[in-house]
């Protein structure tokens, strides 16, 4: 059955939600791109994030992560308010984002990319250097091994010393997905990472995906256009148009809805069911 936010608090249980996003609105000049966007993620899933082009989906994204300040409405992480706050210190709490197109440093290797992910080192403070040079040493031998473990995990270890630039467009999603682990994030905002991925690298980034979450408890928060990634992937799934909350369920009730089909009325969807 799809449920209505209200009614989403029981499907989550008593347990705060992991963000919740309330009433955001986001104006771009004239334009509306959110117009009291409400819902929320539930801890520990892996939910998928759909509608037409122009739903506002992405810039949903940016309002929660920081990169834009919405005109009205709030961005609850955890149950602590984090409207407004910049992507730096919202990326600290454990709220990563990846982009539609991949942000690689294209002349640094894998490793040197994901070991420029901040995490508070004292390296980059100046006392910290001038008093404690051993613990900066001490701290980059952690953070490369960290990084060196997040690139093993994902099966990305063979390529540590590849410059970014000479990475396929799959590789570089994983890439992307490997950055937001070195924050040791709690939810992550994935912008579309089946675009432009092969089959065989899509499978392995699925996998990815449901391996941290059963393994890490990390929660996904998934954009996608790709309906068979959405179906096999991601529960519930949340449908956005034209700037709000439409409706969510699991995946098939979502498929199956008449308000949903309606949204999408003759785009990619009607397609996709042929
Ligand atoms: N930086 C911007 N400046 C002006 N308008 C913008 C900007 N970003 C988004 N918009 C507009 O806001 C609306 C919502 O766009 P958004 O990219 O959030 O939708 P979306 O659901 O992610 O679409 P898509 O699936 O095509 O990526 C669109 O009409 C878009 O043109």
């Amino acid at each position: 059955m799809a449920t209505t936010p209200s009614e989403m608090t029981d499907d989550v249980g008593e347990a705060t939600p992991l963000l919740e996003v309330s009433n955001l609105v986001m104006d771009f000049g004239g334009l509306r791109a959110l117009d009291a966007a409400t819902l929320k993620v539930g801890q520990g899933t892996i939910t998928g994030l759909i509608g037409p082009n122009g739903a506002g989906k992405t810039t949903l994204f940016n309002v929660v992560a920081g990169y834009h300040e919405p005109r009205a409405g709030r961005v609850y992480l955890d149950g602590e308010d984090i409207t407004g706050l910049p992507p730096h210190r919202i990326f600290a709490r454990g709220l990563c984002r990846t982009f539609q197109i991949p942000r690689e440093h294209a002349s640094m290797s894998v490793l040197e990319n994901l070991m420029l992910v901040p995490r508070g080192q004292a390296g980059e403070r100046f006392f910290a250097n001038l008093l404690r040079p051993g613990l900066v040493r001490e701290q980059e031998a952690a953070h490369r091994q960290h990084a060196e473990e997040v690139l093993a995990f994902l099966d990305l270890s063979h390529l540590a010393h590849e410059y970014a630039r000479n990475l396929s467009g799959g590789q570089k999603k994983l890439l992307e997905l490997a950055r937001t682990l070195m924050a040791d994030p709690k939810l992550v905002l994935l912008d579309e990472p089946g675009a432009g991925v092969n089959p065989t690298l899509m499978g392995r980034l699925k996998e990815n995906i449901e391996r941290l979450n059963r393994e890490r408890g990390i929660t996904f928060l998934i954009i996608e256009h790709d309906m068979d990634l959405v179906m096999s992937l991601c529960d519930p799934v949340i449908v956005m148009s034209e700037g709000r909350y439409l409706m969510e369920g699991p995946p098939e009730a979502v498929r199956r809805d008449a308000r949903v089909l309606e949204a999408y009325l003759g785009g990619q969807y009607a397609a996709a069911e042929g």
